[in-house]
């Protein structure tokens, strides 16, 4: 994939992917995060058919979330992606599917309560071969978004996981993805194609299993960078005011105002539209013919881009519904911000 050429407005291709990082030591410099955007989304070529602009994987909803899952693969389809999955248990499949015609949902997940003792060897693998069907299919998939806590849930969840590592298959964790990986650190240890999308209270947890202390507002991106470099060079984008984003090399952030309404599904939101562009990004990297854009990291590229995308569709959300501002109404506003930096062109 070429860069979008109708919205490639700098030139120089050594210069045009910037992502101002520094080094672990030091100021955190911002992301130029429009450029990013502007670098790796693909053109709307007329010759590309379905799938080429992506296809995501939510796994996540179960009986008490269907939200979160819903929020996170119709953001994946309104930044771009071409086709969304959702697994999800059975109770939630009806649910979120009335929400969207436009979601694909499997309804193969099964908690504790649904099974008994002695079918759990057989559900888990029947799930595990469910999934693997369709695994090789998907750019991206994110791992959380209301998954719920259940430990016969989440230990399929972990096979899943370990499928799409085998798979090359980059992986977003997030929501109950991360109480999991919490627990679970070898599900993500050194893979360079996860990326961890903590909130303050997953990021306190992460930090205090992984580096044995509190989190340390002082010196918060030396120690987002040694988190990353103890997790084996996985990128984290620690969610709060900044979004700060490493992989234990560099570490850079996004900060552009959105919005002072502070409603549950942002980080949904957030989470698929990181799985779209992080696979473009990737993508982009592997195809495109400069040497010194190889380099960068396409997980964090992909973090830059959804963080940027999704606060200004939240300013652009809270700027016509004040207070009540809600997911939908942001998510309503992520075509148009999109748009804004990158235009569609005809
Ligand atoms: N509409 C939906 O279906 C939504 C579902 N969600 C899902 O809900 C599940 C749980 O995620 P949450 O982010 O709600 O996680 P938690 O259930 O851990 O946190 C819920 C809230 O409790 C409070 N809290 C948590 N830990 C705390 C601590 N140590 N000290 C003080 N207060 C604390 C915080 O206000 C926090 O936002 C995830 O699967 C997530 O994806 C959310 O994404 C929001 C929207
Ligand atoms: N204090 C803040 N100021 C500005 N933006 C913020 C602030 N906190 C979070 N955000 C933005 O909201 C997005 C979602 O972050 P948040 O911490 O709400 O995630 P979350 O708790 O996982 O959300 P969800 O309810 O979907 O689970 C972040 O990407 C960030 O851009
Ligand atoms: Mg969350």
């Amino acid at each position: 994939l070429p860069g979008n050429a109708a919205c490639s407005s700098s030139p120089s291709p050594s210069t045009s992917i910037r992502v101002n990082a520094m080094s672990a030591s030091g100021p955190v410099y911002e992301a130029d995060a429009e450029a990013v955007v502007r670098r790796i989304t693909p053109p709307l070529d007329r010759a590309r058919h379905k799938g080429q602009a992506g296809k995501i994987a939510v796994i996540g909803g179960c009986r008490e979330y269907t939200g979160a899952p819903y929020f996170a693969a119709i953001s994946a389809l309104k930044v771009g992606a071409d086709l969304s999955h959702v697994f999800c248990t059975r109770d939630a499949a009806t649910v979120i599917k009335s929400y969207s015609p436009e979601l694909i949902v499997h309804p193969i997940l099964e908690e504790s309560y649904s099974v008994s003792d002695g079918e759990r060897e057989y559900v888990s693998s029947r799930i595990l071969t469910e999934v693997a069907k369709w695994m090789e299919r998907f750019d991206c998939i994110v791992v959380g978004p209301g998954l719920g806590r259940d430990s016969f849930l989440l230990d399929c969840v972990s096979n899943i996981m370990r499928h799409a590592r085998q798979a090359n298959i980059p992986t977003v964790v997030d929501g109950d993805g991360l109480f999991l990986i919490t627990n679970n650190l070898s599900l993500v240890e050194g893979n360079l194609l996860a990326i961890l999308t903590p909130n303050v209270y997953e990021y306190k947890r992460l930090v205090q299993k992984v580096l044995n202390c509190e989190v340390n507002e002082e010196n918060a991106s030396e120690q987002l960078t040694a988190l990353c470099q103890k997790i084996g060079g996985i990128t984290i984008m620690r969610k709060g005011k900044a979004d700060i984003i490493s992989d234990g090399k560099t570490v850079t952030q996004v900060s552009t105002f959105g919005s002072p309404r502070r409603c549950g599904g942002q980080g949904d939101i957030l989470s698929g539209s990181v799985a779209v562009f992080a696979s473009w990004a990737r993508h982009f990297l592997l195809t495109n013919e400069y040497p010194t854009e190889k380099s960068v990291n396409p997980m964090m590229l992909g973090c830059i881009a959804g963080s940027l995308l999704l606060r200004k569709a939240a300013s652009h959300a809270f700027e016509k519904n004040k207070r009540s501002t809600v997911t939908t109404d942001i998510i309503e506003f992520l075509g148009k911000s999109l748009e804004d930096i990158c235009p569609a062109g005809h």
